[in-house]
């Protein structure tokens, strides 16, 4: 079968949109080549029926892709993204994942003819619950953008953006995001144990809690301060823990700090 996509790069983010491509019939694992240095990262690929090679070298020389995903860490998008030169200034649409580096980036080391999408996932996409969300420049036609969206919706929500320098601002916010709230759930496990409860009852109840939770407040269309009220009895127990986390905006402002770092790291690194 012909191959109509190359992703380079199968860890975290690679493999997690890879899986969800495939288990969606957007996608035929057949037509996906991987380009995967790490043996077990290939062998993983291999599993979903997909062509695994370790390096550019091993895609065969009739491949025309549609599609060529760089889902490799920033510190080495560069080196790995001139792999495909021969692959720019023509019909492949090139997609990046990668944190800050800017679509001209990809234009001076492919040509400036490139098409190219710039998205920013998150890794709730290995399970169809993710966020994904869309730069392109001017060189990709309608057809494509909407062909990128419908194959990146097999992995969760999609959204576009059309000022590029807000790209910092949602890997700050959806693309660190799930990390946020990973640690969350790893604090409240730490304070439920610290009130008494077994460890494994304070994983469940925490996990199953932040679950509960931010599927009511997709599902319900309410907005969350309206869901919290409806949690808060007034001078009860959540006052009383609101009251910490609120009191002076305390968690507003170190959130707000959080995802100024992350952003102000993303503007670092795509220098
Ligand atoms: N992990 C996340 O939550 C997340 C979210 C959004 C975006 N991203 C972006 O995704 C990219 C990958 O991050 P990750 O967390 O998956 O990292 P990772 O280290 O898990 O995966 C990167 C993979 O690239 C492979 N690789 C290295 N050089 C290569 C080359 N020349 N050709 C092909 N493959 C090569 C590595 O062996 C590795 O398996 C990054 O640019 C990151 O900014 C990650
Ligand atoms: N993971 C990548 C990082 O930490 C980008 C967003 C999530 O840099």
């Amino acid at each position: 079968m012909t191959i109509k996509l190359i992703l380079a790069g199968c860890g975290n983010m690679g493999y997690a949109m890879l899986a969800g491509w495939v288990k969606s019939t957007k996608l035929k694992a057949a037509e996906v080549l991987v380009v995967e240095p790490a043996e077990a990262l290939r062998s993983r690929a291999e599993a979903l029926d997909c062509l695994a090679v370790a390096d550019a070298t091993g895609i065969p020389a009739d491949t025309k892709p549609e599609l060529v995903v760089l889902a490799v860490k920033p510190q080495v998008i560069r080196e790995a993204t001139a792999a495909y030169k021969k692959f720019g200034n023509g019909e492949t649409t090139f997609l990046s994942v990668a944190a800050g580096t800017p679509v001209a980036t990809f234009a001076a080391i492919l040509g400036e003819r490139t098409p190219i999408v710039r998205c920013m996932p998150n890794t709730p996409a290995a399970i169809g619950k993710g966020m994904m969300v869309m730069f392109s420049n001017s060189l990709v036609s309608e057809t494509t953008k909407k062909d990128v969206a419908d194959l990146l919706s097999s992995s969760g929500a999609v959204a576009a953006i059309d000022d590029e320098v807000l790209m910092d601002a949602v890997t700050a916010v959806s693309g660190s995001g799930p990390a946020y709230i990973f640690h969350f759930i790893e604090c409240l496990t730490a304070a439920g144990e610290h009130a008494g409860l077994p460890i494994q009852t304070a994983k469940l109840l925490a996990m199953q809690t932040v679950y509960g939770a931010a599927a009511l407040a997709a599902e319900s269309g309410e907005e969350p301060g309206l869901l919290r009220q409806q949690v808060t009895s007034p001078n009860g127990t959540t006052a009383a823990a609101l009251g910490v986390l609120m009191g002076g905006d305390r968690l507003k402002n170190l959130v707000a700090e959080a995802v100024e770092a992350a952003r102000a790291r993303s503007v670092e690194l795509g220098k």
